[in-house]
């Protein structure tokens, strides 16, 4: 198993290019099941989900050819990929293949929508909570689904097509929204979503279905409109710049010391995340290409987070800020609200040699003057870059096993850190 080898002490300088969000193109990908024309993605990024989502699509009948040429193995940054959903072949999602990541949980939209059926496996995803799809079930119910729940798998269907309905979120959900946005758009009558998800991966989703032929109202507001229609044609769509990748590079930084251009990165789907690193004493500068991030010489100021949905501060970014404020001068709280179990990183951050001790959910993090490399080894995506960057700061050598977390969500991850003065390696066995 691939391992992640750094000596840390660097400053970063240099340039680092913003890749096309996973939480944007998931999303975006399962929609090309509403339309039996081609959906074309551009700004797809390399990851081992987007690789598995197309298997799990090819699975239902999806084609899909990268740059014009048909291939799985493409080695480049960001792509355009034409998706084509002519004949659905197959409306089962299998365990074996929606096991391994939670989005592809969210066929069940599209093909509840189109085909009037679907049978999808529970998903797997991060282990950071348990994670139930409870909303999706309402959700769906209140448009009119039977739903059963068998042997791990939700057995839905709609004899005589879905019914817009007036749908009240209990809980804010990023994929339940993603979800019922998509098969409202294809239900008959009017779907209002209350309390819906606001997150900039809604938006990149609903413009997209917009685009399609969707007729949607208020994307990005907690009350999203969708009026059903006939059907839906192809589009050409951009996945918007990952706002997580951003926020990890812009800690980084911020921890290592330097000055980094984040090329193609964009304040205003992270603004809450860059207020906070304000605070800790880092610049950030909005550049007509990106956006500057700085720090030197001074000293990394304690601020207090709260991790909330947009536009509060991101959940997926809270292992980073921890990883960043092991190094603060003095004391900092970070209180997780959005998944009970998503401080996996604590143990592996004090293997570094940091100061943490947790209070339900608040870990409270006490600033130390240095850290010192070590082996470690996280167990979900996040947690695992946030020690990438702790090793960035941290004295000698830290080993990052499990690599294979990393590679479900940082494109090119070693390549855009040493191309900024960073010693990362791959380490193949
Ligand atoms: C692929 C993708 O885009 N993943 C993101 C998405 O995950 P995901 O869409 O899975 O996260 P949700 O927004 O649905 O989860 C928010 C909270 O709602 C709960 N919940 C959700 C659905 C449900 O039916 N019942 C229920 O109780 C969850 O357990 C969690 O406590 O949004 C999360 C919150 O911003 C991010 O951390 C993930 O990176
Ligand atoms: C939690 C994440 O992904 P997933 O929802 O696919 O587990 C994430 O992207 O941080």
């Amino acid at each position: 198993m691939d391992r992640i080898r750094i000596v840390g002490g660097n400053h970063l300088e240099g340039r680092i290019p913003i890749s096309g969000a996973k939480n944007a193109a998931l999303p975006l990908m399962i929609a090309s099941l509403l339309t039996d024309d081609t959906l074309t993605l551009e700004n797809v990024p390399h990851l081992a989900d987007v690789e598995q989502l197309i298997r799990i699509l090819g699975n239902h009948g999806v084609d899909y050819s990268v740059n014009g040429r048909r291939e799985s193995q493409h080695e480049g940054y960001s792509r355009t990929i034409n998706f084509t959903a002519r004949n659905i072949v197959d409306t089962t999602a299998p365990y074996e293949l929606v096991s391994k990541m939670r989005a592809s949980f969210w066929v069940i939209g599209p093909l509840l929508a189109r085909m009037g059926e679907a049978k999808v496996s529970l998903p797997g995803g991060c282990a950071i909570g348990t994670r139930p799809v409870d909303l999706f079930i309402d959700g769906l119910q209140a448009l009119g689904a039977d739903i059963d729940v068998d042997s791990g798998y939700i057995l839905s269907k709609a004899k005589n097509r879905l019914r817009g309905n007036r749908y009240v979120f209990p809980k804010v959900s990023v994929g339940a929204t993603h979800v019922l946005m998509m098969a409202a758009t294809l239900a008959r009558g009017e779907t209002v979503l209350e309390n819906a998800a606001r997150e900039p991966e809604v938006v990149n989703l609903a413009e997209c279905l917009i685009a399609m032929g969707a007729k949607i109202d208020g994307a990005g507001t907690s009350t999203i409109t969708i009026e059903g229609v006939d059907a839906l044609s192809g589009a050409r769509h951009r996945v918007i710049p990952d706002r997580i990748e951003t926020g990890t590079y812009a800690m980084a930084v911020a921890m290592a010391g330097g000055d980094v251009l984040l090329e193609g990165a964009r304040a205003d789907l992270l603004q809450g995340a860059l207020d906070v690193l304000a605070q800790t004493g880092t610049e950030i500068i909005p550049v007509n290409s990106g956006i500057r991030v700085r720090r030197n010489g001074s000293g990394i100021s304690p601020v207090d987070v709260t991790t909330e949905p947009f536009p509060g501060f991101p959940t997926d970014l809270q292992a980073q800020f921890m990883g960043l404020m092991t190094m603060a001068k003095g004391k900092s709280r970070i209180t997780e609200t959005i998944f009970e179990n998503r401080f996996m990183h604590v143990q592996e951050l004090a293997r570094l040699g940091a100061h943490i001790t947790l209070a339900g959910q608040t870990a409270i993090v006490e600033g130390v003057s240095k850290l010192k490399g070590a082996p470690v080894m996280a167990t979900d995506l996040r947690a695992s870059v946030s020690l990438v960057i702790a090793g960035l700061a941290a004295e000698g050598e830290t080993v990052v096993n499990r690599v294979y977390h990393l590679d479900r969500g940082f494109e090119r991850l070693e390549e855009k850190l040493s191309g900024c003065g960073a010693t990362i390696e791959r380490l193949s066995s």
